[in-house]
């Protein structure tokens, strides 16, 4: 294949909205090719705000003041890194003739459920959970009959696990209600999920340029209170089941569309495969290829946004443990040990400027040439290592 995307770095501008972990590595592999950054976020002194040209802390959910910063920036691309994102904005800008990644639609879609869902299991007719949709407690006390127990309950609008619960019984109901209605996002409206018994999980890291689709290895995670804890790569699955989350994969990716990398979120049964949901933008549980992989999951989006080639190289196995915060701090600083240093292993402090219990604050992440349970085991040590003040 013949690639006709000449990279002229010293010209390019990316903006990202949204500053978290992920972000900090997509900066700094933009900066490695010379990209001018801006890294945009609700909070000041943001991961990726330390490491960008220049950083902006704005309210996230206002559309002017979205639209106000991309005026005066004016950025080549626009690179969303969280969900909580003006989307009238977005679309906007887009008419304006800016390019948003992968699109405002993509964007719009995977930041709600309810579009993401019925796009995934009625127009693409993927295999889904069963799900219901309810607005009012009475709603959710039918859809959870209807469904069955237990069920998982979510607000449509939420990450990294806010505001969901899984009701083993009827009685679990208005607790789950008040949960999701606490929870930051839109709880205006939930869905109400089958409970999947899946075997395993994996994230199918999945990037277009344009020209080609690439899959990554798949990533295998356990998740805590729907927040991801470990994660490793590569994830041992039968053929069938890894040609199937691929395709899967493919048709999700090639319905939303643009360039970028995709965290495609599946659940594995048997040979069975379940499409969960899509990240538009690097995936937390991807992480881990910042150890397996030549090109890590940020340095193949930065190459997808500007169309450039996706070879790399896989190095071997690997894995990944999030170090949470156990307390609340204005001023954390994360402590590691000195055995958390080994020949195989290293840290990712992100250098948030606030903790709280339960926030991710860094990763500890472990390299095995052939086995991904070593690796995984490593990493469950290691992050005993990590304390913070
Ligand atoms: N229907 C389900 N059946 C079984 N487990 C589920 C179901 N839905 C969610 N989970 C579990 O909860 C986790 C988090 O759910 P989900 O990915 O929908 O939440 P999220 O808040 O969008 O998370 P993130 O933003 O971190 O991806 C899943 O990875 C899975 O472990
Ligand atoms: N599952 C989505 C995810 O991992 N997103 C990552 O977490 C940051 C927010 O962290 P915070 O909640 O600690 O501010 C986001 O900015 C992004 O990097
Ligand atoms: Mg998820």
């Amino acid at each position: 294949m013949n690639f006709t995307a000449p990279l002229k770095a010293d010209s390019i501008k990316v903006m990202l909205l949204g500053s978290g972990e992920l972000g900090k590595e997509v900066i700094i592999e933009a900066q490695r090719l010379g990209i001018e950054t801006i890294a945009v976020d609700s909070y000041n002194n943001a991961p990726a705000q330390l490491v960008a040209n220049k950083a902006y802390t704005i309210n996230m959910k206002n559309k002017n003041e979205i639209l106000d910063v991309i005026r005066r920036e004016k950025p080549d691309y626009i690179l969303p890194e969280v969900e909580a994102i003006n989307i009238d904005a977005l679309f906007t800008a887009q008419e304006e003739g800016y390019h948003v990644i992968p699109n405002a639609d993509a964007v719009n879609k995977t930041m709600n459920r309810k579009n993401i869902r019925e796009f995934a299991a009625v127009e693409l007719k993927l295999p889904t959970s069963k799900y219901e949709f309810v607005t009012t407690f009475e709603g959710l006390e039918k859809a959870a009959a209807n469904i069955g127990f237990p069920c998982v309950i979510k607000p449509v609008m939420s990450s990294s696990g806010h505001g969901q619960s899984i009701a083993r019984s009827e009685t679990d109901l208005q607790n789950s209600w008040e949960l999701a209605k606490e929870a930051r996002g839109d709880a205006s409206e939930l869905i109400v999920e089958e409970f999947i018994t899946f075997d395993y999980e994996i994230t199918m890291l999945t990037v277009r340029n344009g020209k080609q689709t690439v899959f990554c290895e798949p990533i295998g995670h356990i998740q805590e209170d729907g927040d991801y804890i470990f994660s490793w790569q590569p994830m041992n699955m039968s053929e069938e089941a890894k040609i199937k989350s691929q395709e899967v994969a493919q048709k999700i990716t090639d319905g939303l569309g643009g360039r970028g990398i995709f965290g495609v979120e599946l659940f594995v049964k048997g040979d069975e495969v379940y499409f969960s949901e899509v990240s538009p933008r690097p995936h937390d549980t991807g992480m881990v290829t910042m150890i397996t992989q030549s090109q890590s999951e940020f340095a193949l989006h930065i190459r997808a946004v500007l169309g450039l080639p996706l070879d790399f190289i896989d190095y071997g196995a690997g894995a990944s443990a999030a170090y949470k915060a156990k307390g609340d701090s204005f001023n954390p600083s994360i402590e590691i040990k000195d055995e958390a240093f080994t020949k195989t292993s290293y840290a990712r402090v992100f250098g948030k400027p606030q903790s709280h219990k339960g926030r991710r604050m860094a990763i500890a992440l472990t390299f095995d040439k052939d086995n991904s349970d070593k690796a995984l085991q490593q990493a469950k040590e290691l992050i005993e290592n990590y304390s913070d003040k």
